[in-house]
């Protein structure tokens, strides 16, 4: 109902061009108008022909060709005969015989509603081509009235006086290599393929030796089973110019499509039609309002389909990944010592006989480090019994490491954890080469080295998608680092990846130096990218902070929820970065040595890392923080929280296992990349992949070495405090009580909070507050963990002094 109202009104307010539009628009008059053309061309083809024989005696009695006595031998009568002396003739000569062939093809195409585009082209390419043979044939038989035509004739005649004969052969030449270059792409490469896949061919079936070249090139292609698929590919990119000079392949596509077109658009109009016989116009204007959704819908995927998708990574498009020579093969192959396992099997058995604990059964998997021995006691025997056991096991195998996991979650069975007596070294080389890193298709993968049964680990930090690393010194967490960060430069393009590198330490990361235009991101007043100096790390935090409410805003605009769907959107061309939207790489922000910064910077580094750590995951900013103490002044409650990925290489003491995993078990690692990670339930033992400092300046020499952004990635900016005065909070800011508090500290010689809290009677985040103001005011040292902070002013002298200096 809605619809035939709508036509109404369009009925009355149509202007005359638009009922000509309409008109033409119609399908039922483009069916009658192709279906006409077809069949005119055919009329003209057989009149063509006919005139070749006839044209003689024809001729002279076109002349009167009205005159009813006179009659022509044209099996088409007077009209054709009088066409074919227009065309034939008069015009281009026998060329014209094409004429015909292309009112056929575009006829066609109307008739089954194939694109305009498609008929412009091939009447562009066709009036070119019967002007250009019926110009050679006017060089070449020029006492021949039919082959070249008047104009044919005339034109070689013409050119002949200004460029010679020669010049009309070379000209006539030239053109002919351009329309071939031009109309079918023909290269000196393709010929080249060209002639070695007939050869081929040829090679193959020698029965069809003699065929044409469609034939020789479809041959093979029916013939695959047995070949190489090298050749077929040359073949296939063989018949190309072929398929495109005969629209018969296109088009029948097209009619698949269109007639599905028609279903849908003919049920309605053909009902009015039969039912109303003036509403032919209705009918059109249901078809526009077709056409008109068409193109609104497919605007963006227009767009894509002339531009193509987005590429965030063109203007890095020569960039070459690292190449795996660039990593060192350790010959690592796993040797299974049967007499080791052989001894280990017994002395398990042995011990747990001596607790009266029976084994139905026994598995050994051997690991790069250690073999998991899985254990099925005898039924009713009671697992804590056997956890119990643990340090008489290790004693009765004397051996550092043993890890008993009880039960195995998912397999119901225990499993007791020995250390080879020689462990196998896991490198990253074989780890970056396994099928599961290069085939994976995570966002952010990361190969950390290799479980127990010797398969690759390959996580997605993406959907971590926050990580702690912890560890005692010298146990591997470097190396984890480094095999974090080489594994996504394997796997990830400058473009898409950006890194923010936190080195309290100044010594462990400088390699990536190296890469900073390519994948390192800095704020826009730093000089180095990699950041080692605490007042920086602040600012840059916080930075990071308004990179993530930007990213948010952008999110919201673009209505996705995480980066994922935003940075597929922007490919496919559905955001305009008119409006500010631009490809998001995401960002990693590592942090060795986190402990140390908590010292130094304390909350203000803790708020702004569990801020990111809270909301960053959807906006693709993602944290590795690495800490050699993970105590729980560095490792907070809210920061653990948010940090659901924890790996964990030894540590001293089972309190910094519980801290960093919420499990034992990493105090009795054994070093050396022996590692226990923890994705959020389960706990797996790896041995982390291993490279070597020269390894990572290899591929960070590889990458430095290429052409990189003019500039590292900048992140916004960020206006804080200046250097030292970073902890300061203004004067005219601080508490009422702020002298108050001063003075029991002098007076009591102890930094703490407690203390101002139980004298003045304030609340925790009060005497917090004051404890801050007063390290700013420098009364106080910094934050020492559990000890009191050190009081820096002697007496109560010396804090009037500074407070007055500060005053004036
Ligand atoms: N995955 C590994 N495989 C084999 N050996 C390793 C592995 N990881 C570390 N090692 C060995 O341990 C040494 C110390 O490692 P690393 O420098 O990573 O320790 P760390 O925990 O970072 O120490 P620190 O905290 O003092 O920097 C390395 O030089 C190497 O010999």
């Amino acid at each position: 109902m809605a619809k035939t109202k709508k036509t109404t009104v369009k009925k009355e307010r149509k202007p005359r061009f638009q009922k000509i539009k309409a008109f033409f628009g119609n399908r039922q008059t483009q069916t009658i108008i192709g279906a006409f053309i077809v069949f005119f061309s055919v009329f003209l083809l057989i009149s063509f022909i006919s005139y070749l024989f006839s044209w003689k005696e024809d001729q002279s009695q076109l002349a009167n060709f009205a005159d009813k006595k006179t009659t022509v031998k044209n099996l088409l009568g007077k009209i054709g005969a009088g066409l074919s002396h227009f065309f034939i003739y008069k015009s281009f000569g026998i060329s014209s015989l094409y004429l015909p062939f292309l009112l056929f093809f575009s006829g066609l195409l109307i008739f089954l509603k194939g694109s305009l585009a498609r008929i412009k082209n091939n009447w562009g390419w066709g009036i070119l081509g019967i002007i250009w043979f019926s110009i050679a044939f006017g060089f070449l038989a020029n006492k021949s009235a039919l082959l070249p035509g008047v104009i044919g004739f005339e034109t070689n005649h013409y050119l002949q006086q200004f460029l010679g004969k020669t010049g009309l052969v070379l000209a006539l030449l030239f053109l002919l290599v351009a329309y071939l270059v031009v109309r079918f792409k023909i290269t000196p490469e393709k010929i080249k393929k060209t002639t070695a896949a007939t050869i081929a061919a040829n090679k193959i079936d020698k029965t069809t030796s003699k065929n044409t070249d469609t034939t020789t090139v479809s041959e093979p292609i029916t013939s695959t089973k047995t070949e190489e698929k090298n050749n077929l590919d040359l073949k296939v990119d063989n018949i190309e110019p072929i398929i495109k000079e005969e629209p018969f392949t296109t088009t029948k596509s097209e009619t698949v499509e269109d007639k599905e077109l028609e279903l849908t658009l003919t049920t309605k109009p053909s009902e009015q039609t039969t039912k109303d016989e003036t509403t032919e116009d209705v009918e059109i204007a249901i078809e526009q309002v077709v056409e008109e959704k068409h193109v609104e819908e497919n605007l963006s995927d227009k767009i894509v389909k002339d531009f193509g998708e987005f590429d965030p990574t063109l203007e890095l498009g020569s960039y070459a990944f690292p190449t795996l020579n660039l990593l060192k093969d350790y010959n690592e192959t796993i040797s299974v010592n049967q007499e080791e396992l052989e001894a280990n099997k017994n002395r398990i058995v042995e011990t747990l006989n001596n607790y009266k604990i029976g084994i139905a059964k026994i598995k050994a998997t051997v690991g790069p480090t250690v073999t998991l021995y899985e254990i099925i006691p005898d039924a009713g025997i009671r697992i804590s019994k056997i956890k119990n056991l643990e340090d008489d096991i290790a004693l009765s195998l004397s051996a550092l490491g043993i890890r008993i996991i009880a039960p195995i979650p998912g397999k119901g069975t225990i499993g007791i954890e020995v250390p080879n007596k020689k462990p196998t070294m896991v490198s990253m080389k074989s780890v970056i080469s396994s099928a599961k890193f290069q085939e994976s298709e995570m966002e952010l993968p990361i190969a950390l080295g290799k479980s127990i049964s010797n398969e690759t680990f390959v996580v997605d930090l993406a959907k971590m998608p926050h990580m702690l690393m912890a560890g005692a010194t010298g146990q591997g967490k470097s190396v984890g680092l480094n095999a974090v960060l080489t594994s996504l430069l394997y796997k990830k393009h400058p473009a898409e990846v950006k890194f923010v590198l936190v080195d309290p330490k100044k010594v462990e990361l400088t390699l990536f130096n190296h890469i900073e235009r390519h994948y390192l991101a800095k704020l826009p007043d730093s000089e180095e990218a990699i950041i080692t100096d605490t007042t920086k790390v602040i600012n840059t935090l916080n930075s990071l902070c308004i990179e993530m409410d930007a990213r948010y805003d952008m999110l919201k605009l673009a209505m996705v929820r995480n980066i994922k769907e935003y940075n597929a959107k922007f490919k496919a061309r559905k955001l305009n970065p008119e409006n500010g939207h631009k490809f998001l790489p995401y960002i990693v922000l590592v942090i060795d040595e986190f402990a140390d910064l908590i010292m130094t910077a304390g909350k203000e580094v803790e708020t702004p890392i569990a801020r990111l750590a809270q909301l960053a995951r959807a906006i693709g900013i993602h944290l590795i923080v690495a800490t050699q103490r993970p105590s729980v002044n560095v490792i907070t409650g809210i920061i653990k929280a948010n940090f659901p990925a924890r790996a964990a290489f030894r540590v001293t003491s089972k309190i910094d296992s519980r801290t960093i995993l919420d499990a034992p078990g990493a105090d009795q690692l054994i070093g050396k990349g022996d590692m226990l990670y923890s994705g959020g339930n389960e706990v797996i033992r790896l041995q982390c992949a291993f490279v070597d400092t020269p390894e990572v300046e290899k591929i960070t020499d590889f990458i430095g070495s290429q052409r990189a952004y003019p500039e590292a990635h900048l992140l916004p900016e960020y206006v804080g405090e200046e250097v030292g005065t970073s902890l300061d909070i203004n004067i005219s800011e601080r508490d009422k009580l702020f002298r108050d508090a001063a003075l029991l500290i002098v007076h009591a010689q102890q930094g703490s909070a407690s203390l101002l809290q139980r004298k003045l009677k304030l609340g925790y985040n009060r005497a917090g507050r004051l404890i801050d103001q007063l390290e700013a005011a420098g009364i106080v040292g910094p934050f020492e963990g559990s000890k009191a902070r050190q009081v820096l002013i002697p007496d109560e002298m010396a804090l009037n002094q500074l407070l007055d200096n500060e005053g004036s």
